[in-house]
């Protein structure tokens, strides 16, 4: 499915419901939301805290479910998915960062790229390695393969964990407020490192984000406002 310029669409959201209940209040958080993102599309969801972005992405992420709605990755309904189940749609067409990079510690940098492709076929244990060190260098950490995260810097784990979100070639890559715990200069450092991802490997992200230098580099900066996305023109 193309969009109106001909744009191949990655990921659709249609009319997206979320309801928060308990016995005090019902708190309608995402509201009708609408959303495509085609590919190679590098997008940002900003938004002021509590109006419901980690909401919304975790629903894209297949983390939660949406009241009513549908979701499409690559013009399939996900509840169409015949033959798999969430777990790997989401392994599969998904790449994940998030304010923390949750690596396994006792496991190395390149052990942890290479976990979710070996959870997907054991047996191309040689392949996932090769392809996981070029994944290390993409993010220049080459050097720092063997070392485990209590060795690693917090700027270099969570490009460990950017290396990991990739490793099985995800549709999307979902990030949500991916330098949220770090310093200005690391952040820009990560900042860079998704400029190039989405430039060089053609990567649609989808970005969750407080920081204006990272919605800089975006194609489109969405707000996300009384549960939907505006331009963020519009505001
Ligand atoms: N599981 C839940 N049960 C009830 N309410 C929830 C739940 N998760 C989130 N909320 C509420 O929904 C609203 C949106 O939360 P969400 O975490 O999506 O916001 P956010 O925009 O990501 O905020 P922040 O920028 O502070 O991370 C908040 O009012 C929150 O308290």
């Amino acid at each position: 499915m193309n969009n109106r310029n001909g744009k191949k669409v990655i990921l659709k959201l249609d009319k997206l419901n979320k309801h928060y209940k308990d016995k005090k209040r019902d708190l309608h958080i995402i509201r009708d939301l609408d959303l495509e993102v085609t590919e190679g599309e590098l997008v940002s969801i900003l938004g002021k805290s509590g109006s419901g972005k980690s909401t919304l992405l975790n629903l894209i992420g297949l983390l939660d479910k949406p009241d009513t709605g549908r979701i499409y990755f690559d013009n399939v309904e996900v509840d169409n998915l015949k033959g798999t189940n969430i777990d790997q749609i989401r392994n599969e067409m998904l790449g994940f960062v998030f304010q923390f990079h949750y690596l396994l510690p006792e496991f190395t940098a390149l052990e942890n790229v290479m976990m979710p492709a070996l959870a997907k076929d054991f047996n191309r244990k040689a392949e996932i390695e090769e392809r996981a060190m070029k994944l290390l260098e993409e993010v220049e950490l080459a050097d720092r393969a063997h070392h485990k995260p209590n060795e690693l810097s917090g700027g270099e784990k969570q490009r460990v964990a950017i290396a990991r979100a990739l490793i099985n070639s995800p549709k999307i890559l979902l990030a949500d407020e991916p330098t949220g715990n770090l310093d200005e200069e690391t952040s820009e450092r990560i900042h860079d490192l998704f400029h190039r991802i989405n430039k060089e490997m053609n990567q649609s992200i989808v970005v969750v984000t407080h920081s204006r230098e990272l919605a800089k580099i975006c194609h489109r900066r969405l707000y996300l406002k009384k549960g939907s996305l505006h331009q963020e023109e519009e505001i």
